[in-house]
């Protein structure tokens, strides 16, 4: 496999790099959605952001690989660090910063009428990763594995995507995202599509990849939150005002102990 510059220091130093959001503000328009928000998402680990809708998760994780600068209107301020490495600095290429943080959607995404087998390999052309012929399927059947799908459709890697299941679905995009090697996943609310069985299966990988990967992962359910991560980022945007981070620390404390009453009455679902 052909490593790119200029992130190279970044996988000499670390596979899984931590993440640092430095001051990020936000906005869409003259709207402000996000105030200054700082976190460090440690490498090696699943952070989980909880918070009410509408308080600025979904746009903070699009901050993180540099999705939020495609919509339109959209703007930013702030720092988002991999390892030592600014991925707002202009002399990244976009393609190499999706390339090491990479993004699962809330809602499965596969190329429907493509292969199995081919969209696991789609994210190698986009990204520019180059792959010998005789090592991709070795590639296939690695990430289909770390994905937890091997063995269900190690018999029908020529069907197409689109005749999975929504679950199978949602770890085909996890495997297409992990073919390219990220440092780190985003995942934005996973699994809210999938029903219980599906969405274990999601939280047993997640697990499994927390040894290579950093996770970021936005989640609305609170027992998930507790399940799959090792720290917790309270987000709320109170009355008019843009989106911060009231609390955050590890998972035990943000839910057992919350120093704020703001978090004590989110993650107790007495709001939001
Ligand atoms: N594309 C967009 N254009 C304009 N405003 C947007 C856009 N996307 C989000 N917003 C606004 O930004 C704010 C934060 O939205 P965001 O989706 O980040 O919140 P969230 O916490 O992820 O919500 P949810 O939990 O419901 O997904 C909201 O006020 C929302 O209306």
């Amino acid at each position: 496999m052909t490593i790119t510059q200029p992130f190279d220091a970044v996988e000499a130093e670390n596979d899984a790099a931590t993440l640092e959001a430095r001051a990020v503000s936000a906005w869409f328009g003259d709207h402000k959605v996000l105030d200054r928000v700082s976190l460090t998402m440690p490498a090696q680990s699943v952070t989980a952001l909880i918070g009410p809708s509408g308080c600025g998760k979904s746009t903070f994780l699009r901050t993180l690989n540099r999705m939020h600068e495609l919509i339109p209107g959209a703007s930013l301020a702030g720092e988002v660090l991999l390892g030592e490495v600014d991925i707002y600095d202009s002399v990244w290429k976009l393609t190499e910063v999706r390339r090491h943080i990479g993004m699962v959607f809330q809602k499965p995404n596969p190329f429907p009428a493509m292969s199995i087998y081919d969209n696991v390999t789609a994210g190698l052309k986009l990204t520019g990763t180059k792959v010998r012929r005789d090592e991709r399927d070795d590639l296939v059947q690695e990430c289909l594995t770390r994905a937890g799908l091997w063995r269900e459709v190690r018999d029908r890697l020529r069907q197409p995507g689109g005749a999975l299941s929504g679950g199978q679905q949602q770890r085909l995009c996890i495997a297409r995202s992990l073919a390219v090697r990220p440092t780190v996943l985003l995942m934005d609310e996973p699994c809210s599509a999938l029903d219980p069985t599906s969405t274990r299966r999601i939280e047993e990988t997640i697990a499994d990849l927390t040894s290579e990967v950093t996770i970021v992962i936005v989640t609305h359910n609170m027992q998930q939150a507790q399940r799959v991560s090792d720290q917790c980022a309270f987000f709320l945007a109170e009355e008019g005002t843009p989106g911060a981070i009231v609390e955050h620390g590890d998972t035990s404390q943000v839910f057992d102990s919350p120093v704020d009453s703001r978090t004590a009455d989110y993650v107790h679902g007495r709001f939001g």
